[in-house]
């Protein structure tokens, strides 16, 4: 695998499954294969889990790592082509990808959506300039369409808890107070349906996510009917797509708590994190017996330090 900005650049799934989950058995056996490589991430975004387990991943591999918080410290970047650079940004990201390319052997970049523009942000604009023009592998810390590492994460925690061999994963909108990228749930549905788990998508009319992610996968408007027997709620909010990036609804009867946990089949609770307590999931569920998501989050060094395997055994 050269660069990783989706699970479709993947080889084999199960293989980098099984990768994985012998890094969590062991996490310094390949210590010598990063030795004098180097990681830059790059940060357009705020993170905590993603800089912190991408950089502890690639310390286990033995690779050197450079952060790069690119917004304090670094010129402001142009993105836009065939503009008269005469305002506040100095630097454009033409130049600025393949200068940090020359620093480094695998670049992460983290760059959310703007919800300025359906198309930009859909399109990849930020991260396929990395691809393009950075000359080195380049691993997504959440774009503006997918968060991979974290889906990655979140499979081996439904493979990790799952107790039958085909478990009802239910994703569900939650409110929140500001508008939200569609990045974790396109992501998560686009992973999972590569996998046999029964997934059902639950959220307000108006929250359709992108067909291309969905596929023949149908919206159940019912978040009741959704949790019935599930076993895992993955609960997560995001702005519209189709009315691009607005907040169509606050309903807190979404948020997610006993109520709605009472259905399930004594479903495990999950969220990528940071989490809005009692605006996404109430206090009772998530520091509940049932609530999985710190060993989630745990689970973002093994995908990352899977995934960064995976481009060293290339680039080697
Ligand atoms: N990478 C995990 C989630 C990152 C981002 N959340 C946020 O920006 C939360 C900000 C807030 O709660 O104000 C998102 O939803 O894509
Ligand atoms: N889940 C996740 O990506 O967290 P951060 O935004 O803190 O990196």
């Amino acid at each position: 695998m050269r660069h990783f900005t989706s699970v479709h650049d993947l080889e084999n799934l199960d293989e980098a499954l099984k990768l994985a989950f012998e890094l969590k058995k062991s996490p310094y056996k390949y210590q010598d294969l990063g030795k004098n490589k180097t990681l830059l991430l790059v940060f357009f975004n705020s993170s905590l889990r993603t800089r912190l387990s991408t950089q502890k991943a690639g310390l286990n591999l033995g690779m050197n790592v450079i952060v790069f918080d690119i917004n304090e410290g670094g010129w402001k970047l142009e993105t836009e082509l065939g503009v008269i650079m005469d305002g506040d940004k100095p630097e454009h990201i033409r130049e600025a990808v393949p200068v940090i390319g020359r620093y480094c052997d695998i670049i992460g970049v983290r760059s959310f959506a703007k919800f300025e523009n359906k198309e930009d942000d859909y399109e990849e604009k930020i991260i396929q300039q990395f691809v393009d023009y950075s000359g080195v592998p380049v691993v997504s810390m959440e774009a503006a369409t997918r968060h991979p590492l974290q889906s990655f994460a979140d499979h081996l925690t439904i493979e990790e808890f799952k107790t039958k061999e085909r478990p009802k994963v239910v994703l569900s909108w939650a409110p929140h107070p500001r508008a939200l990228p569609q990045a974790v749930p396109n992501s998560f549905v686009e992973w999972i349906r590569q996998t046999d788990y029964e997934l059902v998508v639950t959220h307000p009319e108006g929250y359709e996510l992108a067909p291309e992610f969905m596929g023949d996968l149908k919206p159940e408007y019912d978040q009741m009917k959704a949790f019935q027997d599930a076993d895992f709620i993955y609960a997560k909010n995001w702005a519209a797509y189709g009315e691009y990036g607005q907040i169509l609804s606050k309903d807190r009867s979404w948020t997610v708590s006993e109520r709605q946990m009472a259905v399930t089949n004594n479903a495990k609770f999950m969220h990528c994190l940071p989490v809005r307590r009692n605006m996404i999931v109430t206090d009772e569920v998530i520091d509940g017996p049932n609530s999985i998501v710190i060993q989630e989050a745990e689970n973002r060094l093994f995908s990352a330090q899977a995934v960064l395997k995976m481009i060293l055994d290339e680039i080697k």
